[in-house]
């Protein structure tokens, strides 16, 4: 009997080795599954050992024993080792089960590789399908634009061969495509035979469970009616098979229960694998989905893509066919544009030629027409300049009430209210007070630009002491008189007409004192200086060791200024006094050359700032006074004397009266051109010297009248006033002018 029970317990503990098998299958990997079910099987092999064991000495045991129930002993024996027959039959068939069940877990595991090997080729054609995807909409993108551009670009810029870079592009997309679709198309066959394949196992494993389920079944019926038999065979009286039963019958029932436990288990598991792998058939359905839609889009984008790509392929052949020929056009272009530039430079050429012929002439004209002119006017002309009343004569002097006033309407008029009366005094020009030095020059710059066309000029500031003579030529540093416009205006003057004309432009400053001249630019101003005629055997005059500065910019002129000035202050002790002694002479010659006809210029511009003209040898001054007197006297009647024998035509003209006429002998004679500013003082204590400085002026406009209204210039005699055309000018006490001059009445241009 106790072999009996072990061999139940034997059995029962092998049938929990079984379920424990099951169950680690289910929780474990396969690694530690197969460990355990090695471990398992020694187990199994070492109770087998046991239940061999106990066997044969259960048959020991009953060789020797008096048992009353031998008979029953046998037929249970018998009937034990019938069951054990059928356990190890239903043990075979369990181990058979669990090879299948092995195997068709290796196989699901095999399917879930196959599986997870699907979804990565899956992941790994959406991935390439989104690369593809951004390539073509970024293609699309790049031929909308290219589109667009060569819809907005000028027709030059369409040469670049873009279209066919498209092209390509395009057709790697549908490759791409292509192969998306073959992979797909393989996936989802690959899919349903895994499905297919899937599904037999199920079917294998359902039958599998159910002869298991069965075979259980039958073995617990086979128990069931072993125990009744058992207890009926035994009786009541016998506890410890009673105790053993129930222990079978509770081991039975664990057992039932830990099946039930693996059925539900396998059936979530079963659940569960159904749920990943429709799960995975959805998701993959739904990528394919979305693979399809994005196919059509690109399908579709290919097919929009046509009509573009085929119109850009025409742009492109009509371009291609356009820069073929633009060469040709290029240089049948240059070429008619050559013969055209050719042509128009011939032109251009012929017509400057004209316009330098006409040139030379209209030159010549001019020159003609300025000698007729001055020949007409007269080459001296008079005006006036009226300085205005100073602060401090304003201040001090309880006269100092101008008695000068102008006509509005008339600028060659002056009144003066002298002693009762009213005087009118006519000349060229008259200035009033506020007259600016701009203003002054505005009105003699035309005489000055002459001297660039080989004109001799002399301009002289004629007046008392403090009428402003200084100031009209030199004028205050911040508001320069003419000297300084003039040089400016000769130096802009030249500039303009380079580089036809190559001029040059020099200086020399002269002081003529007590008939004494004086070199104000050279090294040692009080050296005298001696005019002698020019050994060349030209009969011009020159004056040796005469300082000459050549300028050449603004700043030269400056410094030609300033060097005068210092040597003029050095050479006295009283430059006001000096300079109103003396007379002041700025020489500008200018010399120019024409390189294109070989035509030579040369004229100069003599600026002359005379000496005080008041009647000083009245007053009986004697000595030195008495001796600058008696010069200026001198030099003043000899200016008058030499400008009333060029006027009257004289056979000889009396140059060498004084070092100033003599200095100016080149200056005067000829076409030369003569212009002499009087200036007056408004004051009334001034007003004697101003009406013999006016008389003077309007006396030499009256003889010019009187011998311009002849129909025929005479030749006048200029040391008698018998003739009526002669008027003897006393311009002071002391100076005489016998004076005969066209008369001039222009407020233009001398020329
Ligand atoms: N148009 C004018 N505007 C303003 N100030 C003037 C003008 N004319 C002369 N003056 C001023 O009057 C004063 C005398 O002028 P300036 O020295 O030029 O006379 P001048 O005739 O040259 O005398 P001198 O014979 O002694 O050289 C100077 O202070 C000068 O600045």
């Amino acid at each position: 009997m106790l072999s009996c029970l072990q061999v139940e317990e034997l059995e029962e503990k092998l049938l929990d080795q079984s379920q424990e098998v099951e169950r680690l299958r289910s929780e474990l990997g396969a690694t530690d599954l197969e460990k355990q079910l090695e471990l398992l099987v020694v187990e199994n092999q070492r109770l087998k050992q046991e239940l061999k064991s106990c066997r044969s000495s259960d048959a020991a045991a009953d060789s020797c024993s008096r048992c009353p129930h031998s008979q029953d002993a046998e037929s249970l024996r018998r009937e034990v080792s019938r069951w054990e027959s059928q356990a190890r039959q239903r043990e075979r068939r369990l181990a058979e089960l669990e090879r299948e069940l092995l195997e068709k877990s290796s196989r699901a595991e095999s399917l879930r590789r196959q599986l997870d090997d699907a979804t990565r080729q899956l992941e790994e054609s959406r991935r390439r399908h989104g690369e593809a995807e951004q390539k073509l909409s970024l293609r699309l993108q790049q031929c909308e634009d290219e589109l667009a551009r060569q819809a907005a670009a000028p027709a030059r810029v369409k040469y670049v061969s873009q279209p066919v870079e498209v092209e390509v592009e395009s057709a790697d997309s549908q490759r791409a495509l292509a192969e998306l679709q073959a992979k797909n198309g393989g996936l989802q066959e690959q899919l349903s035979v895994q499905r297919q394949l899937l599904r037999e196992l199920e079917t294998q494993l359902h039958e599998s469970q159910r002869t298991c389920a069965q075979l259980r079944t039958q073995l617990l019926s086979d128990r069931g009616r072993l125990c009744s038999l058992l207890s009926n065979t035994v009786g009541k009286g016998n506890s410890e098979v009673v105790r053993r039963l129930s222990k079978i019958l509770v081991y039975e029932g664990e057992m039932e229960r830990a099946q039930g436990q693996l059925e539900v288990e396998m059936q979530n598991l079963e659940e569960e694998k159904n749920r990943v792998i429709e799960e995975a058939f959805i998701r993959a359905e739904s990528e394919m989905k979305a693979v399809h839609e994005n196919l059509a889009g690109v399908r579709m984008n290919l097919l929009s893509l046509q009509p573009a790509l085929r119109t850009l392929t025409c742009d492109y052949n009509s371009l291609k066919r356009q820069v073929q020929d633009f060469p040709f056009m290029l240089d049948k272009a240059i070429t008619e544009a050559k013969q055209e530039i050719c042509q128009v430079i011939s032109d251009v050429s012929s017509t400057n030629q004209e316009l330098l012929r006409k040139y030379k002439r209209e030159m010549n004209l001019r020159k003609k027409c300025h000698n007729e002119l001055v020949r007409l006017k007269g080459n001296i002309r008079v005006f006036c300049r009226v300085r205005p009343v100073s602060q401090e004569e304003q201040d001090s002097a309880a006269d100092a009430k101008t008695m000068l006033s102008f006509d509005s309407d008339d600028d060659a008029i002056l009144y003066l209210a002298n002693k009762g009366k009213m005087m009118t005094f006519e000349l060229d020009k008259v200035f009033p007070p506020q007259a600016t030095q701009q203003e002054v020059f505005q009105e003699v710059q035309s005489l000055v630009t002459s001297c660039i066309d080989g004109f001799n000029v002399c301009i002289f500031a004629y007046g008392q002491t403090g009428s402003g003579k200084t100031y009209t030529m030199e004028g205050v540093p911040d508001n320069p008189g003419i000297n300084q416009r003039a040089l400016r205006l000769l130096f802009s003057e030249v500039t303009e007409k380079a580089p036809d004309w190559d001029y040059k432009i020099s200086v020399s400053m002269v002081e003529i004192y007590n008939e004494t001249l004086r070199n104000l630019l050279g090294e040692n101003p009080s050296d005298k200086l001696d005019i002698k005629m020019n050994p060349d055997g030209s009969g011009q005059l020159y004056v040796p060791g005469l300082t000459e500065f050549t300028v050449q910019s603004p700043e030269d002129i400056n410094r030609v200024f300033e060097l005068g000035h210092m040597n003029r202050a050095t050479a006295c002790t009283n430059l006001n006094e000096h300079s109103s002694r003396s007379h002041a002479l700025l020489i500008i010659t200018v010399s120019g050359f024409n390189s294109a006809t070989g035509n030579r210029t040369q004229g100069k511009l003599n600026l002359v700032d005379l000496a005080g003209s008041e009647r000083i040898g009245k007053s009986g001054a004697e000595g030195s006074r008495l001796r600058e007197a008696q010069c200026i006297n001198k030099s003043l009647s000899a200016l008058g004397d030499v400008i009333n024998a060029l006027r009257g035509k004289h056979s000889h003209v009396p140059f060498r009266n004084s070092r100033l006429t003599y200095l100016l002998q080149d200056s005067l004679n000829g076409d030369s051109k003569t212009l002499m500013m009087v200036q007056v003082s408004p004051l009334p204590g001034n007003m004697s010297e101003s009406v013999c400085s006016l008389k003077f002026a309007q006396r030499v406009r009256s003889v010019e009248l009187s011998a311009s209204s002849s129909s025929s210039r005479r030749q006048e005699n200029s040391s008698t006033s018998s003739s009526p055309t002669h008027d003897s000018v006393e311009v002071t006490g002391i100076l005489q002018i016998n004076i005969h001059i066209i008369n001039t009445r222009s407020n233009g241009d001398a020329k």
